[in-house]
């Protein structure tokens, strides 16, 4: 796997927080959310691969692959531990993660994400299509499936969409496909709160977040009223006391 591109925001001797981006977005998803963390803890960011500034990729990308360069990437940066959360394929691979570096994982965020993503064919059908037309198509029905109808404030994330490399895009898609947790998820054993938009039509709540609830040990579940699956951009303040509240518990040292 190439190198992925990443940012780092907040005070170099804080606490390190992972955040992931979603199929089709980048590092800007999470600037809702940067402000309030990178005034406590550090904050790194980063571009799953053909998003943002990664290159597109050289061979097939899974989402344990992802999790293992993100472990690279941090083996660079001498960080030991770090709390982790990401937005639904960002999210997959802090699941990924948690299930490869245990140790190292001291805090799970899964928002609006799942153990699987449904039908492995829809996936490939999704790959085959952006390698043909590229994302552009996509991108005019990205709003409905990330945001609740009357959602003003689609444009950024939308033109995040038209801006990624449709072979980075596709193979992302192969890597959703590939992607099955379900019989692992009570090998987790970091604190986790799961996060679900309340009317997520892409990961809904029944099935996705609140399978990944009953399956994590001690997992919460806070599920966010009136948000469609990019809950953090949709209805940034409620994700964002819940994924401080968590990270107060987690390095405060108290149970998370
Ligand atoms: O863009 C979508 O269709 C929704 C989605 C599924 C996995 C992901 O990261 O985004």
């Amino acid at each position: 796997m190439t190198a992925l591109h990443h940012r780092l925001d907040g005070p170099e001797d804080a606490p390190l927080v992972v955040l992931g981006p979603s199929l089709g977005t980048s590092t800007r998803l999470w600037d809702p959310q940067v402000p309030a963390l990178a005034s406590r803890w550090r904050v790194l960011r980063y571009d799953l691969p053909g998003h943002g500034g990664s290159s597109p990729p050289a061979g097939p990308v899974t989402v344990e692959g992802i999790a293992d360069e993100i472990v690279r990437l941090l083996g660079r940066l001498e960080t030991e531990r770090f709390a982790y959360a990401g937005v639904s394929l960002g999210g997959a691979v802090g699941t990924a993660l948690a299930l490869r570096a245990p140790d190292r994982v001291a805090s799970l965020i899964l928002c609006c994400t799942s153990p699987s993503f449904g039908p492995p064919e829809a996936w490939h059908e999704r790959a085959r299509r952006v390698r043909g037309d590229g994302t552009g198509p996509l991108a005019e029905t990205a709003a409905a499936r990330w945001f609740t109808p009357g959602f003003t404030g689609a444009g950024p994330y939308v033109e995040m969409l038209r801006a990624t490399d449709a072979e980075g895009y596709a193979a992302c898609c192969e890597a959703l496909a590939r992607f099955d947790a379900t019989d692992r998820l009570g090998g987790i054993t970091a604190p986790t709160l799961v996060i679900a938009g309340a009317r997520d039509v892409a990961t809904p709540p029944a099935g996705h977040a609140e399978t990944l609830a009953a399956g994590i040990p001690g997992a919460e579940l806070v599920v966010i009223d009136g948000a469609g699956h990019l809950a953090n951009a949709e209805r940034p303040e409620p994700v964002t006391r819940a994924v401080t509240a968590q990270l107060d518990r987690t390095w405060k040292g108290l149970p998370a």
